[in-house]
């Protein structure tokens, strides 16, 4: 084939055919699937067919960010497969590793967090998917089982209670379903705090903080154009959680995963005001502001007026990488325990570790318990 072939008379289609190899340049070194030291040689070929306009674009396009992009893609696309990957090793019933050593499960350890947390008041924070709920593939029917509702109704009787979640406020709040609880939605963005449930039929409205409220419309722009660029991808999935997007990847042909994280790639060019994060099975994206899970676990612990006490004894459990940023919190207060679940090693700033939903719900049980016992003893 020679370049005669390849190039398109002068005019709109010419330019339009250029951009398509542009673009098509920038999947090339973007690419995974393909040995680094191929790309040159495809880029000086397709660098031959372009005109001078495209060449320019072409380079800047790669200096300006698509090949820093394609790092970019591939990091995200590391960090995806490292949150949620396919073939889980559990760490149970193995030789213990350092990293079980270092991250005791929070069931052998009960005794000693109780012990831990002695004359001060326990608040529990809990992320809802793949904490409460088991990941499953539509994101949609993320239900929490009969049994960790009615746990979790029990734990919110026993102590100050929070839902921390990357979802937004009303679909948390639709699978949850208790008024008397805290929730934190939009990976804490969105605040509000229990409500008398006769007095609203929704349950909670009562808004105690949305520092993002200003990107309200930006959000919504780019959640409308998301939905349309993915729209090719088969299995892929845009979720709208009010102050923050997610992208799902679960249902996605893992080698289309590339393609997929280039267009978000490519949209977010657009919007530096937006940033994004890497998830199980899913990229999501938020305003740069410096708020995250860890902020909202500050502010409720303000909110409940413990913001410079020592009668406090925060226990956070959460799955995913936006948890550590609340683990970080309480390491640095000294105060309380971060308890990640996961069954697989992970570096993490949580002290101890809960394989799956399964055991957070024996845990959350285990409190219940044991503050039923302690306080019919003090009754006595
Ligand atoms: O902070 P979280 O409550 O853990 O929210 C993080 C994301 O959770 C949801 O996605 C994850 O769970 C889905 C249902 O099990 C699963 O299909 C997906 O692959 C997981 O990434 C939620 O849908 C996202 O919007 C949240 O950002």
């Amino acid at each position: 084939m020679t370049n005669r072939n390849v190039v398109a008379p002068i005019g709109k289609s010419s330019s339009r055919v250029n951009n398509t190899l542009v673009e098509l340049a920038m999947s090339i070194s973007n690419s995974n699937a393909l040995p680094r030291a191929a790309v040159p040689g495809i880029m000086a070929l397709l660098g031959g067919v372009l005109g001078l306009p495209q060449k320019k674009l072409l380079m800047k396009r790669l200096e300006d960010g698509s090949v820093k992009g394609g790092a970019k893609v591939n990091t995200w696309i590391d960090s995806m497969r490292a949150s949620s990957p396919t073939r889980l090793k559990s760490t149970q019933n193995q030789d213990p590793s350092p990293w079980n050593l270092y991250h005791p499960s929070a069931l052998n350890m009960f005794d000693q967090i109780i012990g831990e947390s002695k004359g001060k008041q326990i608040v529990t924070f809990l992320d809802y998917d793949g904490t409460l709920s088991p990941i499953v593939a539509d994101p949609d029917k993320a239900y929490m089982s009969k049994k960790m509702r009615s746990t979790l109704k029990d734990i919110g009787r026993h102590f100050p209670t929070a839902i921390v979640s990357g979802r937004c406020i009303d679909k948390v709040y639709s699978f949850v379903r208790l008024a008397e609880l805290y929730y934190a939605g939009s990976h804490g963005m969105d605040i509000k705090g229990p409500t008398n449930r006769r007095s609203t039929k929704k349950g909670n409205e009562e808004v105690l903080f949305q520092p993002a409220s200003e990107f309200l419309p930006m959000i919504n722009e780019v959640y409308n154009i998301l939905v349309e660029k993915t729209k090719p991808v088969s299995g892929a999935k845009v979720e709208n959680n009010k102050f923050c997007l997610s992208v799902h990847f679960r249902c996605v042909d893992e080698k289309n995963w590339v393609s997929l994280a280039e267009q978000v790639s490519l949209v977010l060019n657009d919007y530096p005001k937006l940033k994004l994060t890497e998830g199980r099975k899913v990229l999501e994206i938020r305003p740069t502001i410096k708020w995250d899970k860890g902020k909202a676990v500050e502010f409720l612990l303000e909110s409940l007026g413990y913001a410079n006490s020592d009668n406090v004894f925060p226990i956070y459990i959460g799955d995913d990488r936006t948890d550590e940023d609340a683990f970080k919190v309480l390491r640095k207060r000294g105060q309380g325990i971060g308890i990640l679940v996961s069954k697989i090693p992970k570096e993490t700033e949580a002290s101890y570790i809960l394989q799956d939903p399964t055991e957070v719900g024996q845990f959350l049980r285990h409190l219940v318990e044991w503050k039923r016992t302690s306080t019919q003893y003090h009754q006595l």
